[in-house]
């Protein structure tokens, strides 16, 4: 049921009474705040009765402000320092705030103040795209966008993903080899590190030894901490402020996975920066294809370019790994559609071992249905926020007081019965175009508007290229027994237990 239509009492962050508003009028219209609009009373409620749902995949505790207060309502308590939250699963309530991005829209971090009392306390430079609001992530967020966003400057990388896929073919390869029933166990961890070799292979060239037998040991540590820093986000998150000076190992055991993974970045991007300068002086001045290299060309300072490209290397890991996985989940699941898809790959690519050309990508519309599809039901970014600053809004029928975090919870609007027929169930044909048409942010996994993933036409290539060349080698199957997988959230949705799968050869 809606936000609780009435008159309530506000908390901020802390659980402190803030005051109370007039949700709701005696007659046809409601007054928010002495003096404040005249609105309409709603029709719709903000948030669709979808609650269940999440909260049956563990959605609940682990994401502050994505799951409503009560049976069904908006509201949540503050994350500290966002006083109030709200969380919407009515497309139609979407497209107003969520593509504005006016200087006095905050981008509601993942790991709201933290990351950045972490980056003031520890490192100035620490100003990615990602955390970063107002003129700064503008100027950043154009000049990422020239070089990840738009199509062509994506596909510029398909060369270095492609000798990337080709080790993650060799890798599950010798994976299954060592398995009776061919089985590779996990294929989270093996796609995560092909995640990891990918979005290094982008930024900078590198290959860092994530697919070989033995990983080297600096590029394990930096694993280790992307794993560390997302479970103390969640820990020091829901400690409180006092307790930090009693218990102090969770706060500085998560700094200090920061720590490494910017020196990791930092090292891997003076090499590259390195390596440019000297091909220079060579006379070689032919521009490299990685990330680091084009930044570094527009002048942006090195301290900007250490911070973002951190970000980059997280945000291109569990991404991957876990849209990847459940792809290859459900279509194990559904052989049928599975046969389709690999009759598609093989009339659009032919049977030779090249990867497949963007062109020839173009060609695969069930490929794209079946990653549409596997992120509707699995958005690895189940939920994403925006806090209007400076003052009241009015979305729809509603008003939003200032300084409320609005979450758009992706997870339970995408699997609304009313927006998609049988909603649980895996069916990439309702992508296809012959499909009927649908509201357009009925799903929205990479978010919608200027603050929308960045990385969104990279990670779609990288996800396409390696699912062709899998089921141009193998036929993937579940694991005899194996019993279905439910998704949780670990700050992101991830699976709750392990994916293991058959790789079979063709
Ligand atoms: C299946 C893969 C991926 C999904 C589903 C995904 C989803 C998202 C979502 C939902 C957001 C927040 C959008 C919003 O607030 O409106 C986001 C932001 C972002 N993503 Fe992705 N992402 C994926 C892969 C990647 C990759 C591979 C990269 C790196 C190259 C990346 C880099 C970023 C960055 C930098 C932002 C922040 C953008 C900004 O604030 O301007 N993402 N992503």
């Amino acid at each position: 049921m809606g936000l609780g239509w009435e008159r309530e009492r506000v908390e901020d962050g802390a659980g402190n009474a803030a005051g109370s508003r007039t949700r709701k009028g005696a007659g046809n219209e409601a007054g928010v705040g002495a003096g404040g609009p005249r609105v309409p009373v709603p029709t719709e409620p903000l948030v669709s009765p979808q609650p269940r749902q999440a909260r049956g995949h563990g959605l609940g505790p682990a994401l502050p402000g994505l799951l409503p207060r009560g049976s069904g309502g908006g509201g949540t308590r503050g994350i500290r320092g966002v006083p109030r939250a709200r969380g919407v699963t009515a497309p139609r309530l979407t497209p107003p705030h969520a593509p504005t991005p006016t200087p006095a829209v905050e981008l509601a971090p993942l790991f709201p103040p933290l990351h950045a009392a972490f980056a003031r306390a520890r490192a100035p430079c620490h100003r990615p795209c990602a955390r970063s609001e107002g003129e700064e992530w503008q100027r950043l967020r154009s000049l990422l966008g020239r070089h990840l966003l738009r199509p062509r400057a994506a596909q510029a990388y398909a060369g270095a993903l492609d000798a990337v896929v080709t080790d993650l073919l060799r890798r599950l390869q010798r994976q299954r080899d060592r398995h009776p029933q061919h089985l590779v166990p996990d294929v989270a961890t093996e796609f995560y590190k092909f995640g990891l070799e990918g979005i290094s292979s982008v930024l900078f060239g590198s290959r860092l030894g994530c697919l070989e037998p033995e990983v080297p040991r600096d590029t394990e540590t930096f694993i280790r901490s992307i794993n560390t820093m997302f479970v103390m986000t969640l820990l020091t998150m829901a400690m409180p402020r006092a307790l930090h000076r009693l218990f102090p190992k969770p706060w500085r055991t998560f700094c200090e996975a920061w720590d490494y993974m910017f020196a990791f970045a930092k090292g891997h991007v003076d090499r590259r920066v390195a390596e440019a300068a000297e091909r220079l002086s060579r006379g070689d001045a032919a521009p490299a294809p990685f990330l680091t290299d084009q930044l570094a060309r527009e002048k942006v300072p090195m301290k900007v370019i250490y911070g973002n490209v951190t970000e980059l290397l997280l945000a291109g890991v569990d991404t991957i790994s876990s849209t990847l996985s459940w792809s290859l989940y459900e279509l194990a699941r559904h052989p049928g559609v599975q046969a389709a898809l690999h009759r598609e790959i093989a009339a659009a690519a032919g049977d030779g071992a090249a990867a497949p050309s963007p062109a020839q990508l173009a060609r695969m519309p069930l490929l794209k249905a079946v990653v549409k599809e596997t992120l509707r039901l699995y958005p690895v970014i189940p939920g994403n926020g925006r806090v209007i600053a400076d003052r009241d809004i009015r979305v729809g029928d509603y008003v939003i007081p200032r300084k409320t975090l609005i979450t758009l919870c992706h997870y339970a609007t995408s699997r609304d019965g009313r927006l998609f027929p049988a909603p649980e169930a895996f069916r990439p044909e309702r992508w296809l175009r012959r499909a009927p048409a649908r509201h357009p942010f009925a799903s929205l996994p990479f978010g919608v508007g200027k603050r929308s993933c960045v990385g969104r036409r990279l990670a779609e290539l990288e996800i396409h290229l390696a699912l062709a060349q899998i089921l141009r080698c193998f036929e993937v199957q579940p694991e005899p027994g194996g019993r279905p997988v439910q998704p949780m959230t670990r700050t992101l949705l991830v699976p709750a237990a392990d994916i293991n799968l058959r790789f079979l050869s063709r």
